[in-house]
């Protein structure tokens, strides 16, 4: 499978005063291929567009123009019925665990509702919970809304893990976790990574260096740099690239010795 994005532009409307509404173009006539196998790290300043790509790429929002493909089919304007034929094999874990968890619901209703959904046995579910640091004794009866932000982020990462997607879309997937939890979980994407679409988005660009195998750079609503992790490391060409290098080699050099 792979995640197809061609031509596609997205403006949105921001108002300015009662009667004064702006335009905002947040992507411009963006195509890209994203291919099985490879862990696509996506960084750029805020507002770049990152979040918009993620959300046109899972239909999540629609473009102005351009078409989203899954595999060779075409997906853009598919009705949301039709649709669903791709819920199982495409999940977007978001920064905010909130938009995609059931707040009262317990941690237990919901690895087993992800388990039916794609019909495996709970027990494998739990299996990939346990790995993931939440194990069926300590946790089936938590409710959400208890929680910690970061538990609250695992779980979501789980539950998209255990539907065992063909795409996956991170957006700062794990904002509210410690390094070390963090660097587990990635670790977990890396090591599954094969015969999936994946692409992280992070603000964090030690977390994007560390997960990803390529990068693409975002600017001003453009893909404006496109390189393998080690080239971008050695030789970064556009001043957006450099620039944000430069900026987190500032905040970390020097301090971890
Ligand atoms: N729903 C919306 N309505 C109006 N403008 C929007 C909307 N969503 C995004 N934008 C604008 O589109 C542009 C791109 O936003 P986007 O969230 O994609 O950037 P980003 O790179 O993900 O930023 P960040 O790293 O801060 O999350 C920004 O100028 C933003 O203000």
């Amino acid at each position: 499978m792979r995640l197809y994005i061609e031509n596609i532009s997205k403006v949105y409307k921001r108002r300015t005063s009662a009667f004064k509404w702006v335009d905002i173009p947040a992507l411009k006539n963006i195509s890209y291929e994203f291919d099985e196998g490879t862990i696509y790290g996506v960084i750029g300043p805020s507002g770049s567009g990152k979040t918009t790509l993620a959300n046109i790429s899972v239909l999540y929002d629609r473009p102005d123009s351009g078409s989203v493909y899954y595999g060779n089919k075409e997906v853009t304007r598919m009705k949301p019925a039709d649709l669903k034929s791709y819920a199982g094999i495409v999940r977007y874990v978001f920064q905010d665990p909130y938009t995609s968890l059931e707040p009262l619901r317990t941690v237990g209703w919901h690895i087993d509702t992800a388990a039916q959904s794609i019909h495996i046995v709970q027990e494998e579910a739990w299996k990939i919970a346990t790995y993931l640091g939440m194990p069926e004794s300590r946790y089936r009866d938590s409710i959400v809304e208890d929680l910690s932000g970061g538990q609250r982020q695992r779980l979501a990462f789980i539950i998209a893990m255990i539907a065992d997607p063909a795409i996956i879309i991170l957006d700062e997937p794990f904002s509210m976790l410690d390094s070390y939890n963090s660097m587990f979980l990635l670790n977990y994407l890396r090591m599954n990574k094969k015969g999936r679409v994946i692409i992280y988005i992070d603000q964090n660009i030690g977390k994007v260096l560390y997960v990803a195998d390529r990068i693409l750079v975002m600017d001003n609503g453009s893909i404006v740099e496109d390189q393998e992790l080690s080239g971008i490391l050695s030789t970064p060409s556009h001043e957006t690239t450099k620039k944000l290098l430069k900026s987190y080699r500032k905040i970390y050099d020097g301090l971890l010795k």
